[in-house]
């Protein structure tokens, strides 16, 4: 219901169904703005995250929220992708606004699985709703520009908060992941994206932060065809939603499926994120998987991997790793419940910027 009302009744390319529109619009975003030959996209992931790091230098020694950190990069990264400039005019009103949709997207209504209950309105939706709304032009919805800001923002901002928590969590991780950053690029130039196919145990960490932390841990996806799976007739045009937080921790695929163990995906033979192995499908899986997987990945790489080099990282006020609190939002995407804040300290023996 959500879904339908946000999106102008899915006049928008993620929640599109399957059909010519979709086909359009997909190949247009792939082309022009994902495609690895639109150089803008991939210079702002470079410029963006230089920026960040001059603002967490600047803040050495003192509490850093990480969680605002990192939505303001991406939203800037995104934003200079999407319209091709950088500007901060609205930034604050345009992130809260994203964060309203993520809740209402994720929001389930009653009317969604018994539509006569329609009137029961647990969750506040139809006043939320036209409000939220509202305070979007029609040519923004008109643009798929709406889609590009909501899959691209969050999703990354949420996955490079998880990875600094789930290390911050783990200190024998953090440690192993530093020394091999050491040890590869070491202290006196800054990591480069030519660094990264060495930098074997950095890459298990950002696929154990993904299995873990999906961005968007529900696909929701609709049948085109009847068809059977696992013995149940499933009729054309039923509404299929693939639990994929529950995919990427199902104890038969996976050992100790809720521990955070970066070493797993070392073995021969782990998983890739690409959408062939069905355990692990943090961007979804065939034609309706994520057409932005190599942007963001970029993103949450270079991103992770600048703070990790940069600085060392402390918690706040004495905390223990085992009292930070690991809630995440259960909705269309899956971020923090609260905020991480740590204190960076500098320790390249270069310029940071
Ligand atoms: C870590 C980063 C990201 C993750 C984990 C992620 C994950 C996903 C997932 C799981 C889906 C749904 C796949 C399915 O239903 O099977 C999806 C779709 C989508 N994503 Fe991403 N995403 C990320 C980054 C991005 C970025 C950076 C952009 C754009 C700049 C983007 C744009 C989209 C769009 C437009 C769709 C809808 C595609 C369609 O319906 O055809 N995503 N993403």
């Amino acid at each position: 219901m959500a879904i339908a009302y946000l999106t102008y009744d899915r006049q928008d390319m993620a929640f599109a169904n399957y059909g010519p529109f979709w086909r359009q619009m997909r190949k247009l975003c792939v082309m022009k703005l994902f495609s690895r030959k639109r150089a803008e996209s991939w210079d702002s992931v470079r410029d963006e995250v230089d920026s960040m790091i001059k603002t967490t230098a600047a803040s050495s020694g003192c509490p850093v929220n990480i969680g605002e950190l990192v939505f303001g990069l991406t939203h800037d990264i995104i934003h200079r992708a999407a319209f091709g400039s950088i500007s901060h005019d609205g930034k604050e009103e345009f992130i809260s606004i994203l964060q309203e949709y993520t809740k209402l997207f994720g929001a389930f209504n009653m009317a969604d699985f018994v539509p006569w209950l329609g009137f029961i309105d647990l969750a506040g939706l139809n006043t939320r709703l036209p409000k939220a709304r509202a305070r979007l032009t029609r040519n923004n919805i008109k643009a798929i520009i709406m889609d590009v800001m909501f899959g691209g923002t969050e999703t990354v901002a949420s996955a490079i908060e998880w990875a600094l928590t789930e290390l911050m969590h783990t200190p024998e991780s953090l440690k192993r992941v530093q020394q091999e950053l050491v040890d590869v690029v070491g202290l006196d130039r800054r990591v480069e994206e030519s660094d990264f196919e060495k930098l074997t145990y950095f890459r298990c960490v950002i696929k154990e932060v993904l299995r873990l932390h999906p961005p968007i841990p529900l696909l929701l996806h609709q049948s085109s065809e009847a068809t059977e799976v696992a013995g149940y007739h499933i009729p054309k045009g039923t509404r299929v939603m693939v639990n994929g937080y529950a995919v990427n921790r199902d104890k038969s695929a996976w050992e100790n499926p809720n521990t955070f163990n970066p070493s797993r995906f070392l073995q021969n033979g782990a998983p890739d994120f690409k959408g062939s192995n069905y355990e692990f499908i943090p961007f979804g899986s065939g034609r309706r998987s994520c057409p932005g997987m190599q942007l963001g990945l970029y993103a949450m790489e270079m991103a992770v991997a600048h703070l990790l080099h940069s600085f060392t990282w402390q918690l706040p006020d004495g905390m223990k790793p085992s009292e930070i609190d690991m809630t995440d939002v259960f909705g269309l995407t899956a971020p923090k419940a609260i905020r991480l804040v740590a204190v960076p300290t500098p320790r390249l023996l270069c310029p940071l910027y």
